[in-house]
C-alpha cells in the first residue's frame, strides 16, 4: 500500500506538487490522472525517491523512501518516460543485467525472461539489440524490465503510449496479474479507454494537487455525468490532456 499525505515539491517558481494526498491499496490498478503539466511524472519520481520532496509524508508498505531509499527500490517497479534501454544489448541481455542487478538467481532470471517474454509478446525482439526499436517496442521491453523481479508496487508513467492495439492488450493482460498477484499499481495516463478498461479507483490531480479520488463509477456521480472523460473535464475544469 501506498500512502501519500501533503506532498509538496517546487522546481524554482513551479510549484509542482502543492499538497497532494491519496491512498493506492494493495491489489487493484490505481489511476493517476490529470491535465498536462499537473504534477503526475513529478509525484511518481518523489514516491521512489528520484526526487526529494520539499514537504510532505510518503510510506510504501510502511516505509519512508527517505529514510530507506534501498528497502523500497527492493519492492518497486518504476517505468518512467526514460526508458534506459542499452542500445547495444538485444533484450535478453538487457533483462538478464537487470535481473542481476536486482540479486536475481539465474534460473529465476531465465524463468521471469520467459514469463514475460509470453506475457508482454516480446518473441520477436528477444533476441535483437534494441537499436533501431520503434517506441512501442522500447516500451515494452522497458515495462518487461519493470516487471522482471516482481516488485510489489509499480509506478507506471502513461505505459501506452505509442501501443498498437497487440501491445495494449499485452499491457492489459500484464495489469490483470499483477493485480491478480495483489501488487499495488499506480499508473499515470491520459487514455481515458485505459482507465476504464484496468482501473479500479482512479486519483484526479491538478495544479499538484489532488482533486477527489474514487472508482470510475463515483467519479461519474460525483460530477453527475455518465462518461469519465465528461466528469473528469468537470472535475478539473479543463479539456487539456485528454486522448479518447
Ligand atoms: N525538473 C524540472 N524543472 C522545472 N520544472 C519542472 C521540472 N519537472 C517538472 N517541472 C514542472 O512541474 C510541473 C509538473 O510537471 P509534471 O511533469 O510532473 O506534470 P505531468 O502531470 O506529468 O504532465 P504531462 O501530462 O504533461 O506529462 C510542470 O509545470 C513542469 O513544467
Amino acid at each position: 500500500m501506498i500512502e501519500v499525505q501533503n506532498l509538496c515539491k517546487r522546481f524554482g517558481k513551479v510549484q509542482a506538487l502543492a499538497g497532494a494526498s491519496f491512498v493506492a491499496r494493495d491489489g487493484i490498478i490505481t489511476a493517476l490522472l490529470g491535465p498536462n503539466g499537473a504534477g503526475k511524472t513529478t509525484l511518481l519520481r518523489t514516491l521512489v525517491g528520484l526526487l526529494q520532496r520539499d514537504h510532505g509524508s510518503i510510506s510504501i508498505d510502511g516505509v519512508d523512501p527517505a529514510v530507506d531509499p534501498m528497502a523500497v527500490r527492493r519492492n518497486i517497479g518504476v517505468l518512467t518516460d526514460q526508458f534506459g534501454l542499452y542500445e547495444r544489448l538485444t533484450t535478453r541481455e538487457y533483462l538478464r543485467y537487470f535481473g542481476e542487478l536486482n540479486d536475481m538467481e539465474d534460473a529465476a532470471i531465465e524463468r521471469r525472461i520467459r514469463e514475460t517474454t509470453e506475457l508482454l509478446s516480446l518473441e520477436d525482439i528477444i533476441d535483437r539489440r534494441a537499436k533501431g526499436f520503434s517506441q512501442g517496442q522500447r516500451i515494452k521491453v522497458a515495462l518487461a524490465r519493470t516487471l522482471l523481479h516482481r516488485p510489489r508496487h509499480l509506478l507506471l508513467d502513461e505505459p501506452s503510449r505509442g501501443l498498437d492495439v497487440m501491445s495494449t492488450r499485452a499491457l492489459r493482460r500484464a495489469l490483470a496479474a499483477l493485480k491478480e498477484d495483489g501488487c499495488c499499481v499506480i499508473m499515470a495516463t491520459h487514455v481515458m479507454q485505459e482507465v476504464i478498461h484496468s482501473c479500479d479507483d482512479v486519483i484526479v490531480i491538478a495544479n499538484g494537487t489532488t482533486v477527489t479520488q474514487g472508482t470510475p463509477q463515483q467519479l461519474c456521480e460525483q460530477a453527475g455525468l455518465s462518461s469519465l472523460e465528461d466528469a473528469f473535464v468537470r472535475l478539473v475544469g479543463t479539456e487539456e490532456g485528454i486522448e479518447l
